[in-house]
């Protein structure tokens, strides 16, 4: 529109239709706002128990499992709706298919934690609590009793069969990828192999070991863990940083085509790990053992995670 058109327009009257138009984008945009503050307060949910699994040294963060009570809905806030678009109850997190728990930070924002355990009554979050970390170090501070607000937030990921799953974890990432990988070797969908990947500075920095022995004891031929430690040289474990070879060394599906990986970490480890897939003549979405549904990006055909 040309200038002259648009002075002329903002001269004119209003027609009633569009005084009725403008009434009702604001009343939308009034429901939108109200309807995202009950989405960024989550149910209150109590802290039950915390246990230390990393103890902090100078060169080492902490790692603790915080176990919650799962809301109920008598203890739920009322004014919460749950058909809010992805909001979903704890109950309906499904953390093989990438699932997470926001917990929502006071005075900040939603922030998103893999449920890495699940009952009826409870859940677990495994955090590691990086220094002045706005949400990490809230969370670390929180006393047993306490409650903070949180919800569970379905990812719209689908479950791609093949008979070969890659897990590529770094760090703290194990909490979604130990969970996957228990997940897909429980699944009788014609998976005959699950390789884990996990990445971490140390050992020291390692955890979960008689959950990772336990799933290698009842999957002896199916399940293959492996570690590779950047500041540690281990017989068993591999030592440097993940790159395009040791991801070729460590993961050797019969037919690629069968192949389907998994990465989890930053966004930025998680987008240079698919840049080396590609390199290894991977191609996504085929290869994506959790790819979103519907959405995918031209390159990575993973979406970028919001954290
Ligand atoms: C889908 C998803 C699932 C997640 N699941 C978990 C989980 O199960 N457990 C868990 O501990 N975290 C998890 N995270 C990360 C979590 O959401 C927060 O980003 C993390 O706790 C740091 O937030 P913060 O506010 O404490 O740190 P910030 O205040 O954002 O940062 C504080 C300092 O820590 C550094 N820092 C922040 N994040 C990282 C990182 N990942 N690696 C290295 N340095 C970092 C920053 O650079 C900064 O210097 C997940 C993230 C996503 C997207």
């Amino acid at each position: 529109m040309s200038s002259a058109s648009k002075k002329r327009k903002s001269d004119e009257e209003d027609t009633p239709e569009e005084e009725e138009g403008r009434t009702e984008k604001k009343k939308s945009k009034k429901d939108k706002k109200k309807k995202e503050k009950h989405f960024w307060k989550g149910w209150p949910t109590k802290l039950i128990r915390k246990v230390t699994l990393v103890n902090e040294a100078e060169d080492r963060l902490p790692v603790h499992t915080l176990t919650f009570e799962i809301p109920t809905p008598a203890t739920s806030s009322s004014s919460t709706t749950t058909s809010e678009d992805k909001m979903i109850p704890h109950t309906s997190v499904c953390m093989e298919l990438g699932d997470v728990v926001k917990m929502v930070i006071p005075g900040y924002k939603p922030k998103s934690y893999s449920m890495c355990r699940k009952t009826d009554q409870e859940f677990d979050l495994t955090l590691k609590v990086y220094p002045d970390g706005r949400a990490s170090g809230y969370l670390d501070r929180l006393a047993v009793g306490d409650t903070v607000g949180s919800f569970g937030l379905r990812k719209n990921k689908q479950h791609n069969p093949g008979a070969f799953v890659g897990i590529i974890c770094f760090g703290v990432g194990i909490t979604e990828g130990l969970p996957v990988a228990r997940a897909q070797l429980a699944l009788e969908d014609g998976t005959t192999k699950v390789v884990l990947l996990w990445a971490s500075r140390t050992t020291a920095d390692t955890f979960w070991k008689d959950s990772i022995q336990q799933l290698q004891e009842q999957y002896p031929n199916k399940f293959q863990m492996v570690h590779i430690l950047s500041r540690e040289e281990k017989e068993e474990c591999l030592h440097g940083r993940i790159n395009p070879q040791i991801l070729g060394q460590v993961f050797r599906p019969d037919d690629k085509a069968q192949a389907r990986f998994v990465s989890v970490g930053t966004k930025e480890m998680m987008k240079q790990t698919d840049q080396m897939l590609l390199q290894l003549g991977y191609t996504f979405p085929q290869n994506l053992l959790l790819p979103k549904q519907q959405e995918e990006t031209k390159e990575g055909g993973k979406q970028e995670e919001e954290d």
